[in-house]
């Protein structure tokens, strides 16, 4: 998968690149991670890549035509390298909020340009006539794109075949299948007292299995209801359901 970033502070992206999964993903060349610097298009003598917003209040704009050429950089880029034309993606709290379904959507969509801001906004017309699709990763304001876009690409990088250790930790992921995780335990066994459940150390997989299906659809209905309004749940999961709500009935 091919990503291009514009952003004013690309090293901050060295949190995603140089250790975890997106950075064995990088080094495996499953993924290609290129940066562009709204800073390097600077022509006058103070480089700068801000500028007053029309109208007055407080706070800079991001200047247009150094933001402008570093989009074009990297769009350009993008095609060079794929021969495909990129979804050119700009992080902000008035984008569409992101979930796994998008997560899935972006990671599908061959190569992209992710636009970090910084300062108080673009402008609208580079909103209108260069990006393709707005998002956001919540409802809070941040004091830039950055780590909106590494949220992004590291929610992406997960599902790139290949990138994952055992891919099935991908699929077992919570959101995957829609649902909530089940809980984890690990050593020791028992902890202040609290003990693992005994189905977990039991070695009957095909328990387990239910188990955790079961704890994943408690769960969800327990703190995201709203996730099981949108879905059919199939026999045996309606069965583990009513089962987890019978022993939970308050
Ligand atoms: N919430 C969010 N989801 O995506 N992005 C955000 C966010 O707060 N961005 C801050 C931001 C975005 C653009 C500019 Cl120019 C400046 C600051």
């Amino acid at each position: 998968m091919w990503i291009g970033v514009v952003s004013l502070f690309p090293e901050m992206f060295d949190a995603l690149t140089q250790q975890g999964v997106v950075g064995r993903a990088v080094e495996k060349q499953r993924i290609a991670l290129e940066f562009w610097n709204p800073r390097d298009y600077a022509t006058d003598r103070h480089r700068s890549v801000d500028d007053r917003p029309y109208g007055g209040g407080p706070g800079m704009l991001m200047k247009v035509d150094t933001l402008r050429s570093a989009i074009f950089a990297a769009r350009e880029r993008a095609q060079q390298a794929t021969g495909l034309v990129p979804t050119v993606i700009y992080l902000s709290p008035q984008g569409r909020k992101l979930d796994q379904q998008g997560v899935q959507a972006l990671a599908s969509a061959g190569p992209l340009v992710v636009v970090a801001g910084r300062y108080e906004g673009i402008d609208e017309r580079v909103v209108e006539s260069d990006i393709d699709e707005e998002w956001s990763i919540g409802d809070y304001v941040l004091s830039g794109g950055e780590l909106p876009a590494m949220v992004l690409i590291d929610a992406a990088a997960r599902l790139i075949p290949g990138v994952l250790g055992h891919q099935d930790s991908a699929v077992e992921d919570s959101f995957n299948d829609g649902l909530l995780d089940c809980p984890h335990y690990t050593r020791p066994e028992v902890i202040d007292g609290r003990q693992v459940p005994e189905v977990l150390l039991s070695g009957n997989h095909a328990a387990i299995k239910r188990w955790r299906l079961k704890q994943s659809l408690g769960r969800t209905w327990q703190r995201r209801p709203d996730l099981l309004e949108g879905r059919t749940l199939d026999a045996e999961q309606h069965k583990l359901l009513n089962e987890f709500i019978e022993e939970h009935a308050l």
